[in-house]
């Protein structure tokens, strides 16, 4: 990656942040970004597998999180040596899911499937998606029960202490308002302590979700932001400006062993130093 403008973000952002700096990378547009976070994810993924044998990643929706999958894909067919992922050996998580039926469109699932799980042959009980609104739970806060539930048995099975399961990367689109997985500024997810919410009268529709909350984002091992356009560039700001986290929930997106926000030059344009 490109690490020129992100370095000097961070070195600013050292000056006014209290806690653990995040890293800023920033590439020149979209494409190079998912890019970049494709070969980086890949290469992560094999080092967690080097380690555990095992690795985990939490998957978002949206045009970042879905191109960076297709780029992951296309560079299973051609692994560059010692980032051979086995896809046989990654547990994958969602961050986010709409409460909608198994073949809509509208589900991150499907896209994830298409770009990329069926493409690589992830065994299907590794493939932890969040429950669709026709399997079988009436209501959203049965399927979030059920998916604390299914987290809570991998974290037990993995002998970890407590509800979660190692989870390696978890990987966060950003809305221009500020909003992470679905979790929507003022909304009840933002200060709900359960490591999974049923999300109601979302503000960006499909209405009805189920969600990780900040418990679960935050026992990641790493959070990577793929964020990308001009329309961002505030709530990006604004997050890494130290935004209270119901106001601007990416601001309360932090991993336990790093935060990565993966930006594009458009995104980045108003961070200090940016010269936007
Ligand atoms: O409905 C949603 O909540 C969105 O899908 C959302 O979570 C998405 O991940 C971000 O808005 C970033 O999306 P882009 O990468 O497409 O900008």
């Amino acid at each position: 990656m490109s690490l020129t403008p992100g370095d000097r973000i961070v070195e600013l952002l050292g000056q006014w942040s209290d806690g653990p700096v995040p890293d800023v990378v920033v590439e020149p547009d979209a494409e190079m970004l998912a890019r970049a976070v494709a070969a980086a994810l890949v290469a992560r993924l094999a080092a967690a597998q080097a380690v555990h044998g095992t690795a985990s990643v939490v998957l978002t929706g949206g045009g970042v999180g879905t191109a960076v999958l297709r780029h992951v894909a296309g560079l299973a067919e051609e692994p560059a040596p010692g980032q051979d992922v086995d896809w046989t050996a990654v547990d994958v998580w969602w961050g986010d899911e709409r409460f909608v039926p198994a073949d809509d469109d509208e589900r991150n699932e499907k896209g994830a499937r298409e770009a990329l799980l069926d493409r690589v042959g992830v065994p299907p009980q590794r493939v932890h998606a969040m429950p669709a609104s026709d399997a079988g739970f009436a209501e959203p806060e049965e399927a979030a029960e059920w998916y604390a539930g299914t987290l809570a048995d991998a974290a037990r099975d993995a002998g970890a202490e407590g509800p979660l399961p190692r989870l390696d990367v978890l990987l966060l689109g950003m809305g221009p308002e500020g909003h992470v997985a679905s979790i929507f500024p003022h909304s009840p997810a933002a200060s709900d302590d359960r490591p999974v919410v049923a999300v109601r009268d979302c503000p960006k529709p499909p209405p009805t979700r189920v969600s990780l909350g900040f418990s679960a984002i935050g026992s990641a091992e790493e959070v990577w932001l793929l964020v990308a356009g001009e329309g961002k560039a505030d709530a990006v700001a604004s997050a890494l400006g130290g935004a209270d986290p119901l106001d601007v929930p990416a601001a309360g997106a932090c991993g336990r062993r790093a935060t990565r926000w993966l930006l594009d030059a458009a995104a980045a344009s108003r961070l200090p130093g940016a010269g936007g």
